[in-house]
């Protein structure tokens, strides 16, 4: 079985170079990438892997680990680079105005590059927390009882 780390770890020697092509250029490379093995088929097989935050954290750590990233991920780098996931999001709803829910009439490579950014700004947030020394399961699930005492329905 394919997990993220797999397929993350597998695209690694692509990942850094692409970063000069734009999305296309760079989704159709990878399709040619993994000795035929397409990205698409990767991605379904990711699809049926249930994820905990837990386990992205680890799968996160194993990532920076075997790459010796480790001593980039302080706090503030990862701050920054979460934030930077964040405006790489907004770029994709820059000049469109306003957007039903559900996007309706986006392309569906539009979609698929809205996935993968917001997966960056989840995946920085995840390992900011986690460098932190924050349980971000635990602190979510205490704010929204918090939330809901502010907030009564
Ligand atoms: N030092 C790094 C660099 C990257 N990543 C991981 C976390 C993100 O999920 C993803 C971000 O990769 P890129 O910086 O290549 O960003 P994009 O994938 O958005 O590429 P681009 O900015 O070219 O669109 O890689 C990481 O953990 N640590």
């Amino acid at each position: 079985m394919h997990t993220l780390t797999s397929g993350l770890v597998s695209l690694a020697p692509l990942y850094l170079p692409f970063s000069r092509y734009t999305y296309a250029e760079r989704t159709r490379k990878m399709e040619g990438a993994e000795g035929g093995r397409g990205v698409r088929e990767m991605e379904g097989e990711e699809k049926d892997v249930g994820v905990s935050l837990k386990e992205l954290s680890r799968k996160l750590e194993e990532f920076a680990k075997a790459r010796g990233w480790e001593q980039y991920h302080s706090p503030r780098n990862l701050l920054l680079a979460m934030v930077g996931e964040v405006g790489e999001v907004s770029e994709i709803f820059q000049w469109r105005g306003e957007v039903g829910r559900g996007l309706p009439n986006w392309e569906e490579s539009d979609k698929e590059h809205l996935g993968e950014e917001l997966s960056d700004v989840l995946l920085y947030l995840i390992r900011l927390a986690d460098v932190c020394g924050i349980d971000l399961g635990e602190a979510a699930t205490k704010k929204i009882v918090k939330n809901a005492i502010k907030y009564p329905a």
